[in-house]
C-alpha cells in the first residue's frame, strides 16, 4: 500500500472531514441555511485569497471583489456563448483571468507600499464599480442565467460543489504556503532586503502573491454566478471589498481555519442583525470596528489563539565540536578597489581597497560610523551608486542587483533582525539556502551553531538565536563568500567566544570565505586571520591580525587616547 507522507496526511484527513461535513450540512440543513452556507463558502474562497496577499505577503489589497467580478464576468460570458467545457472549466478560466488581472494590479505594488497601495487598489475597486454598472455582466440584460453543472443543479448539491471547490482551494493554498513561494511571501512581508539577500526576487514574490490572491477571488466570483444565476454589480461593490479585507485582517486569514472563521462572520453578522431588526448595512459598521481593533492592536485572532506562553527559545550553549582539518588559505576570492560612497556631504567610504582570501576570515573593524555596514551594503549590491570596483572570483559585480549577487554566491546577513517570524526554522533555512537540503544536513548545521530544532516556529525563537539561524541558512547555500554584519549581537556575552570558535571552523566545514564586521575585539581576535580597520570611511590599517592590532594608529582611532596612554 502506498505510504502517505506525514506532512500531507493531516491536511488530507482534514480535507476528507471537511467534505463529509459539507455533505452532512448539504443534506441536513434547511433550504435557507443551505443558501447562507453557500454564501459563506463562496466568501471563504475570496478571503483565502486575501490571506495570501495581505496575510502572508503583507500587501494591502482593497479590490478583492473586483477580482471576483472578473471571474464572474468570464463565467457569465462563457455561459452566454455556451463555450465548450462547461461550468467547471469556465470557473477555472475565470480564476485564471482574475489571476492575470491580479498580476497587472500587482505591478504598482512593486513600487508602492502601505497607504499608497491601499489608495491604488481602492481606486481600482471604485473604477470597476462604475464600469460594471455601465457594461453589466454578459447575459444580465437578456436574462440568460448561468447554468449550474450537471449533478449540482439543486441548491443543496451546488452547496456541496462549493464546498468541494473550497477544500481544493484550501489544499492548494496549504501546499503553496509550504512551498518556496509561500516562504518568499512571508519573507517579503517582513523584509524586502532580506528576501533579495536570500537570492529571491522581491518582484516575483509580490506578483505571485497578487496573482494567486486574485485567482482565488476570481474563483469565488465565478461560484457566485452559479449561486445567484445572474450576476449583478451589487455583489461586487467597493464597500464589500473593504469589509472582506477587514475580516481577513481581523481573523488572520493566512491561516486556513481563520479564513473559514472570517467567512462565517461574513454571513452571520448581517443575518443576526436582520433577526434583531437592525438594517443589515450596519454589518459594515461592525466589520469596521473589528478592523480598527485589529489594525490598532497590530495582531489578529489567529495569532492570539496560537500564541504560546513561555520564554523565547535562546541558543543552546553546547560544546563546540572539535575543529576539522584546516583548509589552506587560497588567493583572493573577493577583491575591492577604490571603493567610495558619499551620502550628500558625508563620506561613508573613501578609496577602500581590500582582499578576502579563499577560505579566509577577514575582520573589518572600526569605531561607530566608520563605514562598516556601508561596506557590506555596497558589496552585496544594496548601494549601487558606489564608485570603485568589486570582483568575485575575478568577475566584476558592477551593475548586479542584490538578488543576482546572492545567486552568484555572495551572501550577507544583517545587523538588524530580518528573519521572518512566520516561518519555522527549517522552512526559513531551506528558503535562504536555495537548494535541496536533507533533514540531517539542516539538523547538523543547526546543532553546530546551537540553534533551536528545525521544526521550531521562528516566532518562538529569541533574537540572538534567530540571527544564528540566519547565518546557518546562508552557510547552507554554500556561497563563495559570506558577509556577516555583527552576527553575535543579541547573544549573551559568554556565547560570543563560543560563536567565534564555531565561526573559525566555517571555512573548513562549509568551504566558505567570511568577511566579518564586528565590534567585539575578543571575537575578532579569536576568529580573523587578517583585519582591515576603517576610520571615517578610510582604511587605517590592513594586514595580519597581530600586526594590525599592534598598530599605534589603530589603537588611537579604535580604542581612544586613554587606551594608548
Ligand atoms: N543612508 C544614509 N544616509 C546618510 N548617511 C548615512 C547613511 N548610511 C550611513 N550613513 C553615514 O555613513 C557613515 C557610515 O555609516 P555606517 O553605518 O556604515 O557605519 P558603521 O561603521 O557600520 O557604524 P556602526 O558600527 O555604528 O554600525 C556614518 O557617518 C553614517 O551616519
Amino acid at each position: 500500500m502506498p505510504r502517505v507522507d506525514r506532512r500531507f496526511a493531516l491536511p488530507l484527513l482534514l480535507a476528507v472531514l471537511a467534505l463529509v461535513l459539507g455533505w452532512g450540512l448539504s443534506v441536513g440543513l434547511s433550504g435557507y441555511f443551505v443558501y447562507l452556507g453557500m454564501s459563506a463558502v463562496v466568501a471563504c474562497v475570496a478571503i483565502l485569497g486575501l490571506g495570501v496577499v495581505t496575510g502572508s505577503a503583507g500587501m494591502i489589497s482593497l479590490c478583492q471583489l473586483t477580482f471576483g467580478a472578473v471571474g464572474a464576468w468570464v463565467v457569465s460570458a462563457l455561459n452566454l456563448v455556451d463555450a465548450p467545457g462547461g461550468f467547471l472549466v469556465w470557473l477555472l478560466l475565470g480564476g485564471l483571468a482574475a489571476g492575470v488581472v491580479g498580476l497587472v494590479v500587482g505591478l504598482p505594488a512593486l513600487r508602492l507600499r502601505g497607504v499608497n497601495l491601499a489608495v491604488v487598489t481602492l481606486g481600482l475597486a471604485a473604477a470597476a464599480d462604475v464600469t460594471l454598472v455601465q457594461i453589466q455582466f454578459p447575459g444580465a440584460t437578456e436574462g440568460v442565467a448561468v447554468q449550474r453543472p450537471g449533478p449540482f443543479t439543486s441548491d443543496r448539491a451546488y452547496f456541496l460543489l462549493c464546498v468541494i471547490v473550497l477544500v481544493l482551494c484550501c489544499l492548494a493554498v496549504h501546499l503553496l504556503h509550504r512551498s518556496r513561494w509561500g516562504s518568499a511571501w512571508k519573507s517579503v512581508a517582513f523584509s524586502e532586503r532580506a528576501t533579495a539577500a536570500a537570492g529571491a526576487s522581491v518582484r516575483t514574490s509580490k506578483l505571485t502573491a497578487f496573482a494567486v490572491g486574485a485567482a482565488l477571488g476570481g474563483i469565488s466570483g465565478g461560484l457566485v454566478t452559479g449561486q445567484v444565476g445572474l450576476a449583478f454589480p451589487a455583489s461586487f461593490t467597493t464597500i464589500q471589498s473593504l469589509a472582506l479585507y477587514v475580516l481577513a485582517v481581523m481573523s488572520g486569514a493566512h491561516l486556513i481555519d481563520m479564513a473559514v472563521f472570517g467567512a462565517v462572520l461574513w454571513v452571520a453578522v448581517p443575518e443576526l442583525l436582520k433577526r434583531w431588526g437592525v438594517p443589515q448595512d450596519w454589518g459594515f459598521v461592525v466589520f469596521g470596528l473589528f478592523g480598527v481593533q485589529a489594525l490598532a492592536s497590530g495582531t489578529n485572532l489567529g495569532l492570539l489563539l496560537r500564541r504560546r506562553t513561555g520564554n523565547e527559545i535562546a541558543p543552546v550553549a553546547a560544546e563546540v565540536p572539535p575543529a576539522p582539518e584546516p583548509v589552506p588559505i587560497g588567493g583572493p576570492v573577493l577583491t575591492v578597489r577604490g571603493l567610495s560612497v558619499h551620502f550628500g556631504h558625508v563620506t561613508a567610504l573613501s578609496d577602500v581597497d581590500l582582499d578576502l582570501p579563499e577560505h579566509g576570515v577577514l575582520g573589518v573593524i572600526g569605531p561607530n560610523g566608520a563605514g562598516k555596514s556601508t561596506l557590506i551594503d555596497v558589496l552585496s549590491g544594496f548601494l549601487p551608486r558606489a564608485e570603485g570596483s568589486v570582483t568575485l572570483d575575478g568577475r566584476s559585480l558592477a551593475g548586479l542587483a542584490p538578488t543576482r549577487r546572492a545567486r552568484l554566491s555572495l551572501r550577507r546577513t544583517f545587523q538588524q533582525d530580518r528573519v521572518p517570524p512566520g516561518l519555522t526554522v527549517a522552512a526559513y533555512v531551506r528558503f535562504v539556502a536555495r537548494r535541496r537540503l536533507r533533514g540531517e544536513e539542516i539538523a547538523e548545521a543547526l546543532a553546530f551553531f546551537g540553534c533551536p530544532p528545525a521544526d521550531t516556529p521562528l516566532a518562538r525563537v529569541d533574537v540572538g538565536a534567530r540571527r544564528l539561524v540566519e547565518v546557518v541558512g546562508h552557510l547552507l547555500a554554500r556561497p563563495r563568500v559570506l558577509l556577516l554584519d555583527e552576527p553575535a549581537a543579541g547573544l549573551p556575552h559568554e556565547e560570543h567566544l563560543a560563536f567565534g570558535r564555531r565561526l573559525r571552523q566555517v571555512p573548513a566545514r562549509f568551504g566558505v570565505s567570511v568577511l566579518l564586521v564586528e565590534h567585539d575585539l575578543d571575537l575578532v581576535r579569536a576568529v580573523c586571520d587578517t583585519i582591515t580597520v576603517l576610520d571615517f570611511g578610510r582604511v587605517l590599517a590592513s594586514g595580519p591580525q597581530a600586526q594590525v592590532l599592534a598598530d599605534p594608529a589603530v589603537l588611537k582611532a579604535y580604542m581612544g587616547e586613554t587606551e594608548l596612554a
